[in-house]
């Protein structure tokens, strides 16, 4: 593509240089990946900044720069008011706007976010459609997954991917719109279709000023919403049952279609019934009900589910293909995840990292275990620090035992982490153990016939980073070894 052909997408710019029969052949933001021919985009990033890696993008033969301040370069410089804006408009442009043909779906909420997604996933597949999907654990085009850095990768990443999807022919493509995301305009020009709200609740308050800071940025996925009216209609799937779901609704221009426990909410859980090896209940919509029995667990899977099932039913998917789906789902790794290793005791690994998300699955143990409940569970590194006390709090509130241990130190002392959550803990009821394995081990020791442990924090993760440093660790895998070494 000829760089003037490129730039029509932007209003407002100077160009150091002729740009006349200047080719682009693929856009970059990271100078080490630069091949011949590239446009390289300077983004100030948190920690460098892009506009220091010119000289190296030139080097490797990049044909012009897109600049937000002035820089010395042999090639032309295009300064525009806002380069990361710059960067979703223009990678939206060059892969020829691939949300246009896609069925878009966006999951944004502090929790259940990538469980949500991931049934979703498998609706839209057993009704025949080609999928893709992006979130926390992987990117997946068709049968093919592929690793990711984000939650919500960059609008770079994004628009190439999307263009692959198109490419190899999917239908719906389901992805998770993190808070920062929507704070750093990852999603810029991303046409969304269906825009989903799961909760809020605690998190991220280190990157957020404060709570209200943290829910503007999550109704941004519905303000921005449509971005004007269109042929075919946009929806938001709000969680009604949300103390937020007002201020969302508000939000957004376009339809509203809310999802609850009880009849204020248009898709709606009746006959509700909880155990420990699943959940039942009547889904309830506007064109008709079915009953529905899942093996998911837990009064949070009910309404993962339902949000779920209306972004299904508003793209056209019939009852029936959703009670399928939902009632044949296998549950997403690592979340609410048992290990099965001949024991007779319970262990349950769970991404449960903020406070809500821990007192939920708690609570959900708790209405069903016969004996005591374990908890081994820890704090990020270099994440929001309040969350720290109310973590361990939590934990030691529904717990028979809790053993704190260490998450993702990242940078921080792993000891430091760990005075932190006891800060939120008055009494007994507890163990520091700051090595991971060696807590998961001291809790699978203790367990009787009718005691669950929940390894709370981890999930999905293959790692444990310490020192900055990342070393392979699964929880399942480190459970599954303290649980065979004791028989
Ligand atoms: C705080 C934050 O969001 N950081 C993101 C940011 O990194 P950064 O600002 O530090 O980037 P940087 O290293 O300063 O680089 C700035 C620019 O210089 C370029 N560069 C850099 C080095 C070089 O040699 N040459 C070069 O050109 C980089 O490519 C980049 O364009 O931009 C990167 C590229 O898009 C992201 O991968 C990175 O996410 C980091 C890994 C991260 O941990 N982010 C977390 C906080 C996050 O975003 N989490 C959310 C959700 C989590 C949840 O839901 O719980 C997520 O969506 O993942
Ligand atoms: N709807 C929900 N409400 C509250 N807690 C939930 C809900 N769904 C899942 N959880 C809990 O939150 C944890 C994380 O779930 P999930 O990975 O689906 O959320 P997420 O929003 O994608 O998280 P992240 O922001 O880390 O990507 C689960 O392991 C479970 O403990
Ligand atoms: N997406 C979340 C994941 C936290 C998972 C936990 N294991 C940790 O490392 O803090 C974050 O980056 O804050
Ligand atoms: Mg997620």
């Amino acid at each position: 593509m000829k760089l003037g052909n490129l730039l029509e997408t932007l209003h407002v710019y100077t160009a150091t240089k002729s740009i006349e029969n200047v080719q682009v052949n693929g856009i970059k933001m990271d100078s080490r990946a630069v091949q011949k021919n590239d446009l390289f985009i300077c983004i100030e990033g948190f920690t460098v900044d892009g506009h220091d890696f010119v000289a190296q993008a030139e080097e490797k033969g990049a044909s012009a720069i897109i600049a937000q301040k002035p820089i010395e370069a042999s090639i032309p410089v295009i300064l525009v008011n806002d380069s990361t804006k710059a960067l979703a408009k223009l990678s939206n442009h060059f892969y020829g706007y691939p949300t246009n043909h896609l069925h878009l779906v966006g999951v944004t909420g502090t929790n259940g976010k990538t469980t949500t997604s991931y049934l979703i996933d498998s609706i839209f597949q057993e009704a025949q459609q080609t999928t893709g999907l992006i979130g926390t654990i992987q990117m997946k085009i068709g049968e093919n997954t592929y690793p990711v850095k984000n939650t919500t990768p960059d609008s770079l990443f994004l628009q190439q991917n999307f263009s692959q999807m198109v490419d190899e022919g999917v239908d719906t493509a389901v992805m998770e719109v993190s808070s920062h995301a929507l704070d750093l305009g990852r999603v810029h020009g991303c046409d969304f279709d269906i825009a989903v709200y799961t909760n809020l609740s605690q998190d991220h308050l280190d990157f957020h000023k404060d709570m209200d800071d943290y829910l503007r940025a999550k109704s941004l996925l519905f303000s921005q919403l449509g971005n004007g009216y269109h042929q075919k209609p946009k929806y938001a799937v709000i969680n009604r049952d949300d103390e937020h779901s007002d201020f969302l609704i508000k939000s957004t221009a376009q339809e509203v279609i809310t999802y609850g426990l009880d009849d204020r909410a248009d898709i709606v859980a009746k006959n509700l019934s909880l155990t420990a090896s699943g959940t039942s209940f009547t889904l309830g919509t506007p064109k008709g009900d079915i009953y529905i029995e899942s093996p998911l667990v837990g009064k949070f899977s009910v309404y993962n589910m339902l949000a779920a099932a209306s972004t299904a039913w508003l793209s056209g998917i019939s009852l029936e293909t959703i009670k399928k789906s939902l009632e044949h789902t296998k549950g997403v790794r690592g979340r609410f995840e048992p290990v099965l290793a001949g024991q007779d005791f319970g262990v349950i690994v769970d991404y449960a990292h903020t406070p809500d998300s821990l007192e939920n699955v708690l609570k959900t143990v708790k209405s069903f275990v016969e004996n005591r409940i374990f908890v081994v569970v820890g704090c990020g590194g270099d994440r929001d620090r309040t969350k720290r006390p109310l973590m361990a709090q939590v934990a030691v509130k529904y717990s028979d035992h809790t053993y704190l241990t260490s998450d993702n130190p990242r940078s921080e002392d792993p000891k430091a982490i760990l005075e932190d959550m006891e800060k939120g803990i008055t009494g007994e009821g507890y163990t520091v153990i700051v090595d991971r394995r060696e807590a998961i081990n001291e809790a699978v020791q203790h367990a009787t016939a009718g005691d669950v442990i929940v390894i709370a924090g981890k999930g999905h993760e293959t790692y444990q980073e310490i020192n900055g440093e990342r070393t392979h660790f699964d929880d399942v895998e480190v459970a599954k070894e303290s649980i065979q070494s004791r028989y």
